[in-house]
């Protein structure tokens, strides 16, 4: 296969095509649709088939997952089919010959992609049909995933989103899993849990750098300001509507966006709710630099395989000697941020939002 661009060739995608033939075992109805769906959208571009009826079920399906892939450009499609085939190889134990090489895939992850290749661990968000949506298992399997890439041979780590959403942050169905402790028991997990959760991107030690592919919401945008660097389709924008949720700031950004962009900007953002194109984002400081969505995989990735060539030691220090004297205050602040949301998701301003959203009753 060749691994000489992050951008699969033609010859990869048939490479792959012929892969998915050779699988010993079934991998499923649901894997199988986000197959068909992402060879179509690679082939034929975005759903164009009219929408069948609703006792057409199979065929149903089929068009559901291809149209859930909206305007995904055809070579991300393509990628994506090449990374899915790439991980069902090694999963479910393909009978073709596994190519030798530097190429690793981690598996054992239901929200996640994770890959390791050219220095570059790559954590792909992979829940597409609920727009990346963040739920309990995925916030455990990407700290899952941050602490190994910390202690893996790459040199820098990208977190990215697959499908036409980089992530709509929380999973607002977290808020119905009660336990017989009741929401209090609840929100006080959560807490914990987010705590936790963001503190990971505090600590993590090496580059980390986003890949924003599309549209961000909430917590997928707040903790930007842990990463190193923030790449941005045209395609992407940046949305924080915490108080529409009956919510307030987390993942550090009642710190960080201070910082980057000031109280100003950062109130429009973060109390009113306003939501930023990506070009707006990248004035404001939160997006190092924005990419057409046409050659965004292209651009993106040509340049993180530049960065991933330079020492990995000096990045890592380098870093440190940046981030370090800031760390204890970020995790004061993540402390904070997490003990008034506690009191926060317990209020009827965001139960009610909520219950709107889970009964269709509104959206961003
Ligand atoms: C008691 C306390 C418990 C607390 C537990 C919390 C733990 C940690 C919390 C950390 C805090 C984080 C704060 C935030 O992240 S706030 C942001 C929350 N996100 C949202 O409010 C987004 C909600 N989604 C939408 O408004 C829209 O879906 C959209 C993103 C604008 C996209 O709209 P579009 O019309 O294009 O697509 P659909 O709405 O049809 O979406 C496709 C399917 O995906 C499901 N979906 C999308 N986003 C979410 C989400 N955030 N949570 C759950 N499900 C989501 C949507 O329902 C569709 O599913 P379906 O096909 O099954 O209907």
């Amino acid at each position: 296969m060749n691994r000489a661009a992050m951008t699969a060739s033609q010859k990869d995608f048939e490479n792959a095509m012929n892969q998915v033939k050779l699988l010993k075992k079934d991998p499923g109805n649901e894997v199988k649709l986000k197959l068909y769906a992402l060879y179509k959208q690679a082939t034929e571009g975005p759903c164009n088939m009219p929408k069948p009826g609703v006792f057409d079920l199979i065929n149903k399906a089929k068009w559901d997952a291809w149209n859930t892939l909206g305007s995904l450009p055809k070579e991300t499609a393509r990628q994506n089919y090449v990374d899915l085939v790439s991980s069902l190889s090694s999963s479910l134990e393909s009978s073709s010959q596994v190519e030798p090489g530097t190429d690793r895939k981690s598996t054992g992850y239901e929200t996640l992609m994770v890959t390791s290749e050219d220095g570059i661990t790559k954590i792909t968000l992979n829940r597409p049909a609920k727009k990346n949506a963040i739920n309990v298992e995925m916030y455990h399997e990407i700290m899952r995933a941050l602490k190994a890439a910390s202690k893996d041979d790459s040199s820098i780590t990208v977190l990215t989103g697959n499908g036409d959403y980089y992530s709509s942050g929380n999973d607002l169905t977290n808020f119905t899993d009660i336990p017989p402790g009741g929401v209090e028991e609840k929100a006080k997990n959560s807490a914990i849990l987010l705590r936790e959760f963001v503190g990971c991107f505090i600590d993590f030690p090496k580059p980390l750098i986003a890949v924003v592919n599309g549209p961000a919401v909430g917590i997928s945008v707040t903790i930007l300001g842990l990463f190193d660097a923030v790449y941005a389709s045209d395609r992407a924008t940046f949305h924080t509507p915490f108080s529409h949720l009956g919510q307030s700031p987390e993942g550090c950004s009642s710190y960080t966006f201070l910082k980057i962009m000031g109280p100003a900007k950062a109130t429009e953002m973060l109390v009113f709710g306003k939501k930023l194109t990506a070009g707006e984002a990248c004035a404001q400081g939160l997006v190092t630099a924005v990419f057409p969505d046409s050659t965004f995989q292209k651009e993106v990735w040509t340049r993180l395989k530049a960065f991933a060539k330079l020492p990995p030691n000096a990045m890592r220090i380098s870093k440190e000697v940046i981030r370090n004297r800031e760390k204890e205050k970020l995790h004061a602040v993540n402390a904070e941020e997490c003990s008034v949301l506690q009191e926060r998701w317990l209020s009827d301003e965001c139960m009610n939002a909520v219950v709107n959203f889970l009964s269709r009753k509104s959206k961003l």
